[in-house]
């Protein structure tokens, strides 16, 4: 078994340094699905090789919101029926996605051969990946929190509801004290006027900075749009759909600049690399958050 995993690993030190970013927020609704999508079909239209992993094990949904219909999902590479080549779906302008697995388990728990199944699944992969945007699921659930540890990038999602703000600060507070994640992009979505997200900003770091020892940078505002809520009923992304529209231009402004967010420039920023992180067994708990 060793030695399969040895020659995955070898394999996968030849192709080159992934951006991961791992989408997230705590409170359901703020929009994570929404982000996750628009964001990667932008990097994507860029020129970027983008893929997009659903990493909502729970309710997976990347598919409805891009009008696909997998028939093959994670769940069918972990039970080795097919190969993540195989399971690879194309978006616009060449997005590719892996469709999420409703109702399996985490991938955090894993046993030992499927974690050798994931780990492997990634490594023969041939196609060639400059982005990969995980949408993980809402709440702190332990695969949230697996995802965002092994990113390299924590994109928070927050709105301005009592409820995200306090989702946020909880969500950052498990993840610096208990996985070693120390920074955050914050975005601010459905802002209601212009400069509504830095006021939350504002909010946010005014708390954290208080009780917890993270570093939040700003990234700006993705405004309440009627023209999103049309595109997610024609499934299709907004940036697709509505290129004009005010959300659509404000994605584009992110796109360009989590393009510029470093990639690792080292072996172990590759893809396989981020999957073996992924699925590493769980730290103990230290704390829990109330
Ligand atoms: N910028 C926006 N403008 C207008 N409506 C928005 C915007 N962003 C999100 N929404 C609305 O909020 C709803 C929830 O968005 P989305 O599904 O992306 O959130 P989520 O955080 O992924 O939710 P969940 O945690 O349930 O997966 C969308 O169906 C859409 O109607």
């Amino acid at each position: 078994m060793k030695s399969m995993q040895t020659s995955g690993l070898r394999r996968a030190a030849s192709s080159g340094p992934v951006q991961v970013i791992a989408v997230t927020g705590g409170k359901g609704g703020v929009g994570k699905t929404s982000v996750a999508v628009n964001l990667a079909t932008t990097l994507a239209s860029l020129g970027r090789r983008a893929m997009l992993l659903d990493g909502d094990l729970g309710l997976a949904n990347v598919d409805v919101f891009l009008g696909l219909s997998p028939r093959y999902t994670m769940a069918h590479v972990l039970n080795g029926e097919r190969t993540l080549e195989e399971i690879i779906l194309e978006a616009p302008h060449g997005l590719q996605i892996v469709p999420g697995a409703s109702g399996v388990a985490d991938l955090a728990n894993l046993s030992a051969v499927g974690h050798l199944g994931v780990v492997q699944a990634f490594s023969a992969l041939s196609t060639r990946v400059d982005t990969l945007i995980v949408d993980t699921s809402a709440g702190i659930s332990h695969s949230v929190m697996q995802f965002s540890q092994a990113a390299q990038h924590v994109l928070l999602v927050v709105c301005d509801e009592p409820a995200s703000m306090t989702d946020a600060y909880a969500l950052a507070k498990v993840l610096s004290r208990n996985h070693g994640v120390s920074k955050f992009h914050v975005l601010a979505n459905m802002a209601r006027s212009p400069g509504e997200g830095v006021a939350l900003f504002d909010k946010l770091q005014r708390v954290t900075s208080r009780f917890l020892d993270i570093t939040l940078e700003y990234i700006g505002e993705i405004p309440d749009d009627p023209y999103l809520r049309r595109s997610i009923r024609e499934q299709r992304p907004v940036v697709v759909a509505f290129p004009a529209c005010p959300a659509a231009r404000a994605f584009k402004k992110l796109a360009l600049k989590a393009d510029k967010w470093p990639v690792p420039d080292c072996p172990r920023g590759n893809l396989e690399f981020f999957v073996e992180r992924l699925v590493q067994r769980p730290a103990p708990r230290l704390e829990v958050v109330r």
